[in-house]
This record gives structure tokens, C-alpha cells and sequence, in this order.
């Protein structure tokens, strides 16, 4: 199976101090692939190094092959990388469908000319409709977005995410505040996403990583400490320590 995204010799330093260490990855085409670590392991610093929120000190990101380091971010997402974003900032007092229907706009270049006739636009709305569906958000297509629950706006947000099309979708936390019922919801949706879409999952609830993930990428100190199957990470007695005092912390 081909690449879908790698990094090599990353490293990501905020003065003296070095957040991603070295780290070197290679995810492959159609993985269901998880990024855990305890707090402070350098998880997000890694994400926004993927997605060109921020620039390493050294080392290159891999996208299907081609070398994405030096290009920005929407430069990232047209190349097909994707990440959930808080969607109450972006499209306040829209509906659902009108959200997912603008990102569609967006990508295809029509985000300028939103606001022509519906008409002008039914091929976005179609395409935005078949998004609500594979998430099972139909039903609150045209509800405002502030008003669905928020597992439900996580979902959202990745549509809005799938909206570009993308063919690496990178959930960061998409659990968060999530009440329990829901998120088993939330990654039985996920977990029904096509294959073509390869998913980086950085998420805390080891009880959803070990269900969601084909393989498992630990992150201490910035560092790759293993990168396995879940069953060998589960066993792995260096992972074990890690998780056994972090759990003892909480
Ligand atoms: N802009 C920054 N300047 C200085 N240090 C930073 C900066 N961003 C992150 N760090 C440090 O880098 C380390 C890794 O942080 P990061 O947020 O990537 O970890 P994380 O694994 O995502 O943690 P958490 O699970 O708590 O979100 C932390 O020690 C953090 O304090």
C-alpha cells in the first residue's frame, strides 16, 4: 500500500525546548491510524506540523509522495489534507446545509459568488446533501448549526472537513466534551467513512483508539516510542509504564 502521508527526521524546537523530536512516520493509503501520548507529548505540535499551521525547524512532510513542507496551508487542504475545525467561529447563524454547502462552494472556487441565486448553486447543495447523509445529519439539515448537540457538531465539522474533498482527514480530538452515548455514535459515523480516505485520529479515550485504530503511534517527549498494531501497543511494557502513570496522575 502506497503512502498517504509521511514525515521525515521531523523536528520542531520553541527556543531551548524541542517538541517534536525526530519523528518519523509513514501512514499508509486507507489507514485507520491513531497519534496517542500522554499531555504534553507534542501531539499537537505534530498536527499543526502536518497541516502547515506551523514550520518545522527541520526536517519534511510527505504528502502521497510529494514534498508539502514549505507550502501553506489551503495550499495543504486543495493537495488533499484535511483537518476538523471549530465550526461556531466560522459559520455563525447558518444552517447545517448552508454550512457544508458554502465549504463546498469554497473548494470548487464559487465562495466569492455564495450569494448569487440558490439556483446558481444546486450541484453544491446536492453534493453538501450526500455529505449530511453519510454522517446522519439529515434530519438536522435545517436547524442552525449553534443549536445541534455537540456530538452532532462534531460530526458537522467533519463534513465540513470531507467538503474538500480530501483524501488524508486528520480528527484532532473529535471527542472532546463529547458526553460517552454520543461519541460511540460520533466513531460508529467515523469508522463508516469510505476507505479512500485515510484517517489520523489524535484522540485521549484510549477505550475509542483501541476500537477505531488499525495501527497505533505512541508519543512521548516528542519522540516516537512505538508504532504498532493495537494489540502489541496494548502489550507493549514501555507504553504500559507510560499510560500506568499517567494514569496514577489523573
Ligand atoms: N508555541 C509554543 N511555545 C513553547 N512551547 C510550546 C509551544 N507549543 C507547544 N509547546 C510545548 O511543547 C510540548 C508539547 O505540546 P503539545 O501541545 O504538542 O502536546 P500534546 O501532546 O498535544 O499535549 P495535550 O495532550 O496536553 O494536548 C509541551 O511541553 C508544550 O508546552
Amino acid at each position: 500500500m502506497s503512502s498517504a502521508l509521511q514525515t521525515r527526521g521531523l523536528v520542531k524546537r520553541f527556543g531551548g525546548f524541542t517538541a517534536t523530536a525526530d519523528v518519523s512516520l509513514d501512514i499508509a493509503g486507507g489507514a485507520r491510524h491513531a497519534l496517542i501520548g500522554p499531555n504534553g507529548a507534542g501531539k499537537t505540535t505534530l498536527v499543526n506540523l502536518l497541516t502547515g499551521f506551523l514550520a518545522p525547524t527541520s526536517g519534511s512532510v510527505l504528502l502521497e509522495g510529494r514534498d508539502v513542507t514549505r507550502m501553506a496551508q489551503h495550499v495543504r487542504v486543495r493537495r488533499g489534507l484535511a483537518r476538523t475545525f471549530q465550526i461556531n467561529q466560522l459559520f455563525p447563524g447558518m444552517t447545517v446545509l448552508e454550512s457544508v454547502a458554502m465549504a463546498v462552494c469554497e473548494r470548487r472556487g464559487l465562495g466569492a459568488r455564495w450569494w448569487r441565486p440558490l439556483a446558481a448553486h444546486a450541484d453544491a447543495l446536492g453534493e453538501a446533501a450526500g455529505l449530511l447523509r453519510q454522517l446522519g445529519l439529515m434530519d438536522e439539515a435545517h436547524e442552525p448549526t449553534a443549536k445541534l448537540a455537540y456530538g452532532r457538531q462534531r460530526l458537522l465539522e467533519i463534513a465540513l472537513a470531507l467538503a474538500t474533498r480530501p483524501r488524508v482527514l486528520l480528527l484532532d480530538e473529535p471527542a472532546a466534551g463529547v458526553p460517552a452515548g454520543e461519541s460511540r455514535e460520533l466513531f460508529e459515523t467515523i469508522a463508516r467513512l469510505p476507505r479512500e480516505v485515510t484517517i489520523v485520529l489524535i484522540e485521549h479515550d484510549m477505550d475509542l483508539v483501541f476500537r477505531f485504530a488499525e495501527r497505533i503511534t505512541v508519543l512521548v517527549n516528542g519522540a516516537v516510542l512505538a508504532e504498532d498494531t493495537p494489540q502489541s501497543i496494548a502489550r507493549d511494557a514501555r507504553v504500559r509504564e507510560v499510560y500506568l502513570g499517567e494514569a496514577a496522575d489523573d
